[in-house]
């Protein structure tokens, strides 16, 4: 069982097991060491062949104390290291001074300051590994030694990724200077191009956000989540040291959400889309095609059908009784020629407005879907009366549009209704949201993908799901979820035109089976995703709806 934390929660998990006695902050430290230590044999196995040198670098906080751990454990292996301490030792934390002073025992400790940086190991010079444990969740503003290191870890890094024997970067917890809340690098400088890049980063007991939003998953390289024995975070029988890919567990139903004692309540708390979940949601009982909803796809003007035509066949694969397009009378034959299975209307009247309204008088209709090639300013005509209809409404691509320079639009969105935005209509919707979103970061928590959504859905009174490899969906309540399709979950593939179009059909045929926006939205997401993975590169739009049904057999 796994939710996605924040650097607030995972210290209040760490501060209730302290406080209840079963585990001391010395022993959790000594953990994390460990499963540093463990992950970087697991995947390296030629490093726990035979001894190596390494260098570590060590910050002013409890991330300082863990890279002590580290330290010792790999002097214990009999490996020559080097330590690095960016800040004072008589500063550091209880737990961090008391794996400083074991290492003193072991061997020395350079001082790393930010104008002296000539003591900083020579990265070509046979070191195996460099373990970059100066700042982790405690890192609350930009620190100035950020381009310094990232020059240095970066150049090891690009060495190493060609497969030379430069030394592996490996991360503790998070790269020094990412935000664990936002994914996003603290400082005035452009993201990435000054950021201290992994190429392994090894958290504790649960995801953090920062891992998988923003510029997190490039900048951690490869992550593995190291249990530190914090209680259950994953579904019994998986791993103990579990890859992102594996995250796809329900969030424990009144579990780390917020109803320990002590820990921040739910509408903080992000869910990972979960695949049991997602079984159930899309899960027929019997019926007949009239209890699995009848979705109705609004499509363009001739030549422009294909992206109502292609959320159609989302909605039918994924199992709504009935999918209509309603198109103009001129785009009739156009679409008669490549629809069978979808049902066929014109919106033949004095307007097509009226003919909607109309149509939508069949009260069996239960979930629309306005955007998808239909014009702006048909958009605009159509919008009044589909709101006014107060069915669930499915708002992408050209609605957005024709909602962001209309305020009275805007006012007439209701609960049931689902807002897809890209980043770039996202930004034409929530002007102002937007720019907080793209402002630099440099005080952590730094404003986050999840805070702009759901501040976004908080002002639109509906669902909105914010695409990208970082999908996040939040409800007015403050309700999140994060589809990441990052690390082995990777689908850059997903990124090719009518990609879009199929998520708000499938979207649009979860809510015609009865799905309240919120899950439509996390399921559909998480298949939208797992269709892509299932077909693999070289996919293109029409084969997301063929390859629902082979994932849908996967679930079962
Ligand atoms: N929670 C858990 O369960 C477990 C957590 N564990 C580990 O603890 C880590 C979190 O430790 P942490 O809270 O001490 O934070 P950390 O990232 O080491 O740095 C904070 C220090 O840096 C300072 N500081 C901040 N910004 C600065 C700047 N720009 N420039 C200079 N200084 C700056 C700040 O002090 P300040 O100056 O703000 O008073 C503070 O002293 C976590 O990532 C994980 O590795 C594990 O042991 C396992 C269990
Ligand atoms: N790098 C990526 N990895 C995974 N999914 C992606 C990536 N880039 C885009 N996507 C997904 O692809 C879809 C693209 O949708 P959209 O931007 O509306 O394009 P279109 O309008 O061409 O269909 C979204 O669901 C988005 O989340
Ligand atoms: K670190």
């Amino acid at each position: 069982m796994t939710e996605i934390l924040t650097s607030a929660q995972m210290r209040a998990i760490e501060a209730a097991a302290i406080a209840s006695g079963r585990v001391t902050g010395l022993e959790l430290m000594e953990r994390a060491g460990q499963g540093v230590v463990e992950a970087v044999f697991a995947e390296w196995p030629a490093l726990a062949a035979a001894p190596h040198r390494a260098v570590v670098l060590c910050g002013p906080g409890s991330n300082g104390g863990d890279g002590f751990v580290v330290a010792r454990l790999l002097k214990g292996w009999g490996w020559e290291v080097e330590v690095f301490l960016y800040g004072e030792p008589g500063k550091l934390p209880p737990d961090a001074r008391v794996n400083y002073e074991r290492w003193c025992g072991m061997g020395a400790v350079l001082p790393l300051d930010d104008e002296r940086f000539d003591g900083w190991p020579n990265a070509a010079s046979g070191h195996a590994v460099i373990v970059d444990a100066i700042f982790g969740t405690g890192l609350v503003r930009p620190y100035r030694a950020h381009r310094h290191l990232a020059m240095t870890l970066n150049s090891c890094q690009s060495l190493s990724r060609k497969g030379g024997p430069s030394p592996k970067v490996v991360a503790v917890d998070l790269p020094s200077g990412l935000c664990s809340n936002s994914g996003r690098w603290l400082g005035d400088d452009q993201p990435l191009d000054f950021a201290p890049l992994a190429n392994l980063t090894v958290s504790f007991h649960a995801p953090k956000l920062g891992h998988l939003l923003a510029d997190g998953p490039v900048s951690c390289g490869r992550l593995v989540v190291a249990d530190i024995g914090l209680g259950q975070r994953l579904a019994p029988g998986a791993e103990a040291r579990a890859r992102p890919a594996g995250w796809a567990f329900a969030p424990a139903p009144g579990g780390r959400g917020g109803r320990e004692p002590g820990l921040p309540p739910r509408q903080d708390t992000v869910e990972a889309i979960a695949q049991a979940s997602v079984a159930q949601s899309v899960a027929k009982a019997a019926g007949h095609k009239y209890t699995h909803g009848h979705a109705l796809i609004l499509s363009g003007a001739v030549g422009r059908g294909g992206a109502a035509r292609l959320a159609a066949r989302g909605a039918l694969r994924i199992g709504a009784g009935l999918v209509t397009v309603a198109c103009p009378p001129s785009a009739l034959i156009e679409n008669a020629a490549r629809l069978d299975a979808i049902m066929l209307r014109p919106l033949r009247g004095e307007s097509e407005a009226e003919a909607l309204a109309t149509l939508l008088e069949d009260a069996r209709i239960n979930a629309l879907c306005l955007g998808p090639g239909l014009g702006v300013e048909r958009a605009r005509e159509l919008l009044p009366v589909a709101l006014a209809a107060k069915r669930a409404t499915v708002l992408d691509a050209d609605a957005l549009t024709a909602l962001a320079g209309d305020p009275a639009l805007f006012a007439l969105l209701h609960a049931s209704c689902l807002l897809t935005p890209h980043a770039g209509e996202f930004a034409r919707l929530f002007p102002d949201i937007a720019a907080k979103l793209a402002a630099p970061a440099t005080t952590g928590p730094a404003y986050s993908k999840v805070d702009a959504t759901r501040e976004a859905a908080a002002r639109a009174g509906c669902t909105v799901l914010l695409k990208g490899p970082d999908t996040v969906i939040a409800a007015p309540s403050g309700r999140a979820a994060l589809n990441a399709a990052v690390y082995d979950r990777a689908a850059p593939w997903l990124a090719t035109a009518g990609a879009g179009d199929v998520l708000a059909g499938i979207l649009t045929g979860l809510l015609a089976r009865g799905l309240e926006p919120f899950s439509a939205a996390s399921t559909a997401a998480w298949l939208h995703v797992e269709a892509a993975r299932s077909f693999g590169p070289g996919l293109i739009a029409e084969d997301l709806p063929e390859q629902l049904p082979a994932v849908l057999r996967n679930l079962s």
